[in-house]
């Protein structure tokens, strides 16, 4: 397979790794893969992350299996274990798809590799694209709040969401972002804030719950967020916490736009009801770990409640980012979304 490298997973020469954004920013700390085991602990663990990325790294695992001789039933069991590792962000089930295509030809290693190089570049491709389209919403002055992290950290190539405001902030410059720190595992507050820095965009952390006292004093503009599902409706999952700020934003007045690649579209599920939220570990919401310290604050046994993501309804949705362009309600409502697969 031939180098590929992005800002947290890169094969080099036979050796795939994956940067533990776990441990982001204050430790900066590469693993390599070699196994189904380990990229499923990477994943589940949110060692890897970001819709894009869980997708991307899967794959390149699976083609470096492939290389090394794997048999197909191996292969096949690879697919299915990483497919099952978190349920809500499609992109994965898109790539675990197009492997399992590829898996059918006679030469299913060179058409593995080539998948698996293609998902990849395409992606640095998508993030360009949507980049191009959003970064003509924002202008020069702009307060933005996000949430979670959509950064280069969370695909191959500038992000989602962050990235519009990345291209925003090269043509326009003067963009002022609002970081909320995403409860419970602080992709905000960790990962986003990082990317801005290392970019120099002036950002300020805020956490989750200053959002709607910022919207009433005007000092929010846009609000632009990523996706981890959009069904065909227009609905939408991303990291819980959104569907607060499309709320937030209806009753401001305030502009909402869903940044997202075609790969995050999934036009068989028919709306947001019909998604899979993952759970997650009651330690998340008990306490915290990681390069932020160990600690717990609530009672060993608390009874806990930790979607992973919710649900934005697309009435409340101003505008679909997508790599093909921004669509609105009607364009939505009249079937735009859903035939675009
Ligand atoms: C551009 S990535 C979309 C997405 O991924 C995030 O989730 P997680 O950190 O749990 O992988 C989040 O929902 C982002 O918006």
């Amino acid at each position: 397979m031939q180098n590929l490298v992005a800002s947290s997973l890169k094969y080099e020469n036979g050796t795939l790794s994956v940067l533990n954004q776990y441990l982001l920013p204050h430790q900066q700390v590469w693993h390599e893969c070699n196994s189904v085991e380990a990229m499923k602990e990477l994943i589940i663990s949110l060692k890897i992350r970001g819709a894009p990325l869980i997708g991307l790294g899967a794959s390149l695992l699976v083609a470096h299996l492939a290389e090394q001789g794997a048999t197909k039933a191996a292969l096949t069991d690879a697919i299915n274990e990483l497919e099952a590792t978190r349920p809500t962000a499609v992109n994965l089930m898109h790539c675990m798809a197009a492997l399992r295509e590829a898996l059918k030809q006679s030469d299913f290693v060179i058409a593995i590799v080539a998948t698996a190089e293609r998902l990849f570049i395409e992606d640095i491709e998508l993030c360009e694209r949507m980049a191009t389209f959003g970064a003509e919403l924002i202008n020069s002055g702009d307060n933005i709040l996000t949430h979670c992290n959509t950064g280069a950290l969370a695909t191959a190539g500038i992000g989602t969401a962050l990235g519009v405001i990345y291209k925003a902030q090269q043509q326009h410059g003067n963009v002022h972002v609002w970081v909320d720190e995403t409860r419970p595992l602080l992709q905000g507050g960790r990962l986003t804030a990082f990317e801005l820095e290392r970019w120099k965009i002036p950002y300020t952390l805020i956490c989750d719950n200053m959002a709607a006292s910022l919207m009433a004093a005007g000092k929010v503009d846009k609000i632009v967020v990523g996706a981890d599902r959009i069904a065909a409706n227009g609905d939408f999952a991303n990291k819980v916490g959104t569907y607060n700020l499309a709320v937030l934003a209806h009753f401001h007045n305030i502009p909402f736009y869903v940044v997202a690649p075609v790969t995050t579209l999934d036009t068989h599920t028919i709306c947001g009801n019909d998604i899979e939220i993952e759970q997650r570990n009651s330690a998340e919401v008990r306490g915290v770990s990681g390069s932020f310290g160990e600690a717990l604050w609530a009672p060993t046994n608390a009874n806990v409640y930790n979607p992973a993501f919710d649900v934005t309804p697309a009435k409340l949705v101003t505008g679909w980012v997508l790599d093909s362009g921004i669509y609105d309600k009607s364009d939505v409502e009249s079937g735009a979304l859903a035939a675009l697969k």
